[in-house]
């Protein structure tokens, strides 16, 4: 979590937009995010959350506007796509981890490929980034013999073994038993608390009020909303979002 509000914004979004065919689903984004500040995302389905995660890593391409990280504009499509990953650190829905490597090679497979690390280097760091997750345990085990929260955790491990400067995480619990939700959430309250910047789409308003410290709520493609949680909880200013979180409530 931020403690000091800081000069230049570690990930800017300067006047984004995205189509799919006739679909405009990033409008005129503009989001600036300090370092160490965690910005969490929410908003209707289909209101482009995924699509803005995917952008910031260049997983889509975008239309027109600039995406900065650390005051590096992304390169063309193609051109050193590698580097700009390693910056940016993405979990997904799903862990998509190698099925038959190991936890252990899961973690330590970018360090090795993408920044040559030494191996011994590697299995160390990713021992302690394993340990450090809760599932050093687990090193020697292939992924489908651990549950879905432990697969998730190690997929934060595996984002994190690229030393990002930035964490992208896109709905990082939907796809676990409930019980298992608050295990990967706590490791990443535990980040947020170590000053990672982290852009965090979810819909577990419980880790925003913990560990947000702004609220960016979209809606049809536009940033309708930016404020503190405590701001967006008790006073939302729009109507879609005051709908919005009435119809969390009541699920
Ligand atoms: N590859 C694609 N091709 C065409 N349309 C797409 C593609 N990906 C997303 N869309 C559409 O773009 C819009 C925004 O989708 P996006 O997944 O970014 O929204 P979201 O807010 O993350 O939704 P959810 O909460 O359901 O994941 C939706 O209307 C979706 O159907």
């Amino acid at each position: 979590m931020t403690t000091q509000a800081s000069g230049d914004a570690l990930v800017s979004l300067n006047g984004v937009n995205k189509h799919y065919g006739q679909l405009h689903v990033l409008k005129n984004i503009n989001l600036q995010v300090k370092k160490g500040e965690v910005v969490v995302v929410i908003g209707p389905s289909g209101s482009g959350k995924s699509t803005l995660c995917r952008a910031i890593n260049r997983l889509e391409t975008i239309d027109d506007g600039d995406i900065a990280i650390d005051g590096k504009k992304l390169p063309e499509e193609g051109k050193d796509l590698a580097h700009l990953r390693a910056d940016v650190g993405m979990v997904f829905q799903s862990f998509n981890l190698f099925a038959h490597k190991t936890i252990l090679e899961n973690v330590t497979l970018g360090p090795i490929k993408v920044k040559k690390v030494a191996k011994g280097t590697a299995d160390k760091e990713a021992m302690a980034l394993l340990e450090r997750v809760g599932v050093g345990h687990q090193a020697p085990k292939l992924p489908a013999q651990l549950s879905g929260g432990q697969q998730q955790r190690v997929a934060i491990a595996r984002a994190l073994a690229m030393k990002p400067k930035v964490m992208l995480f896109d709905e990082p619990t939907s796809a676990l038993d409930p019980e298992m939700i608050n295990e990967v959430l706590d490791v990443m309250i535990q980040l947020a608390k170590e000053g990672m910047t982290m852009i965090v789409v979810t819909h577990e308003m419980g880790f925003a009020r913990k560990a947000a410290d702004r609220v960016v709520f979209m809606a049809d493609g536009q940033i309708v909303e930016d404020a503190t949680p405590e701001e967006f909880f008790t006073n939302p200013k729009s109507d879609r979002a005051k709908d919005f979180l009435s119809k969390l409530l009541t699920h």
